[in-house]
């Protein structure tokens, strides 16, 4: 094998709408993927052992060609997982085994709060600030997650670098590549996290922004506590799997901006609970989501018409643009002589009433999913020319809120005002917006020098 080093990165995701709906295969959901990406750097060493190193980490794991840990201070059990059960894969399909080799793994920043590194350095976290953050940085104070889903990205870009280095998938990750890397990914994410989730993040890793629906999780239930054998692998990989994947994309002149607020919320309780009302209000819970469904599946229409009105009637859609650009949401009014005016006005709806189901699903099951604090912050944002809606992401709770705005300095300028004044909570920008594609191999060289390695 030619001892060549390369790269593979895969983004994180933002699920703008379908939180618990996405847990049932009868329901689908918007997943955004971000400009934010993790990258898996790999090169050929000396010896047999595979080191793997996370310089945001501040951390090094060796382990043998058995994927045995050397230095078995620090484990970690996301990278040992996913090592074994490519290694196990690579042996049964290629004959080849997975040795001698130096594995730097690192995230974008917006990955991690950076508001205890700008703090050390007594600068406040504004856009500006963030944006001048060192990329890669391997200085953090502390690993506070930002929710853009680390351990998903972080598995699909190691997963996909092996598959590469092993010539399992071509550097082009074609259609066929990427379903393998899915596969194998969706299937060592839900072991490392020992429950299989709807899979959203790492399918938003590997393919990029798309209305999503989930894989039977039939597929791998039974697997993911038992010893499993390269054949076994190969035949789970192979399975039918049956998840939905449509690509989507925000329309031009369209932005996310994503906000990073300093106080956390647990998805795995938020999703016990729902589901715990579900289950004691059947028929009241499925209405809800019936509804909330509706206009899920309108978001991802009109995200889809709008990219077709820029195709097909550009000076309409520059024009709402520039029109819109200059008016507080509740100042949209449709217009008869403008179809994509009317288009941006339903955007503007549609997100309005995904939001009040959520808030009537909070109240009903008594789950913080759109808090009060989330609702006063959310219509402070309504205030602002340009922006066209936005919500809590994913599970929703007290971590995050995106908005879509229409794409202007003075809108973003706007917004991170608004967002770095805001009292009741402490709310700063995240530096990425929506970046459309999935994994992808990256220039090793450049990697390599960022990373000095
Ligand atoms: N930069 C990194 N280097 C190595 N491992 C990482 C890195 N970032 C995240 N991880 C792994 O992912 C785990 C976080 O997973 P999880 O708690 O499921 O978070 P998330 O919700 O972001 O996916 C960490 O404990 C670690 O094992
Ligand atoms: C409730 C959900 O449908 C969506 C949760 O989305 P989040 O983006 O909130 O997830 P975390 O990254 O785990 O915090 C559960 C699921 O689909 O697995």
């Amino acid at each position: 094998m030619a001892d060549t080093r390369l790269c593979v990165s895969a983004p994180g995701k933002v699920l703008i709408a379908g939180g618990y709906l996405i847990l049932s295969k009868e329901y689908s959901g918007v997943v955004l993927s971000t400009e934010a990406r993790f990258y898996t750097y790999i090169e050929s060493c000396d010896d047999e052992d595979i080191k793997v190193i996370s310089p945001q980490f501040g951390s090094e794991w060796i382990y043998d060609s058995n994927i045995k840990q050397i230095n078995t201070e620090q484990q970690n059990d996301f990278v040992q997982l996913a090592l074994e059960e490519v290694s196990k894969y690579i042996e049964y399909k290629h004959d080849s085994s997975m040795k001698g080799l130096r594995i730097v793994i690192a995230a974008d920043n917006d990955f991690y709060s950076q508001r205890a590194y700008l703090r050390s350095k007594q600068l406040d976290a504004t856009y500006r600030n963030l944006q001048a953050v060192p990329k890669l940085n391997k200085d953090l104070k502390n690993i506070n997650k930002t929710g853009l889903g680390s351990s998903a990205a972080l598995i699909t870009s190691l997963v996909g670098s092996l598959l590469l280095r092993y010539n399992s998938v071509s550097k082009e990750f074609t259609d066929n590549d990427k379903q393998l890397v899915h596969n194998l990914a969706q299937y060592i994410h839900c072991r490392a996290q020992g429950k299989v989730g709807s899979g959203f993040d790492v399918s938003a890793a590997v393919f990029g922004s798309h209305t999503y629906s989930r894989f039977d999780p039939a597929t791998i239930n039974d697997l993911i506590d038992q010893y499993t054998s390269g054949e076994m692998i190969d035949s789970i990989v192979n399975k039918g799997w049956d998840s939905l994947v449509d690509k989507i994309a925000l329309p031009y002149g369209v932005s996310m901006h994503l906000a990073d607020i300093e106080y956390g919320s647990h998805t795995p309780s938020l999703v016990k609970k729902v589901n715990e009302w579900k289950s004691k209000n059947l028929d009241q819970a499925n209405e809800l989501y019936k509804s909330l469904d509706i206009s899920n599946k309108q978001l991802a229409g009109l995200l889809v018409a709008l990219n077709k009105s820029y195709e097909t009637n550009q000076d309409g859609y520059l024009h709402a643009l520039d029109y819109l650009s200059n008016l507080i949401p509740s100042e949209w009014l449709k217009d008869e002589s403008n179809s994509v005016v009317n288009q941006f006005v339903d955007l503007k709806l549609t997100l309005q009433n995904i939001r009040a189901t959520f808030r009537t699903l909070s109240a009903k099951a008594d789950v913080p999913i759109e808090p009060i604090q989330q609702t006063r912050l959310l219509e402070a944002c309504s205030e602002i020319k340009g922006v066209i809606g936005g919500g809590v992401p994913g599970a929703g709770g007290y971590d995050a809120i995106y908005l879509l705005a229409i794409s202007s300095t003075q809108t973003a300028n706007e917004i991170e005002s608004k967002w770095l004044k805001w009292d009741e909570l402490s709310v700063s920008p995240l530096v990425c917006g929506e970046g459309f594609q999935g994994i992808k191999n990256e220039d090793a060289f450049d990697i390599s020098r960022l990373l000095g390695t």
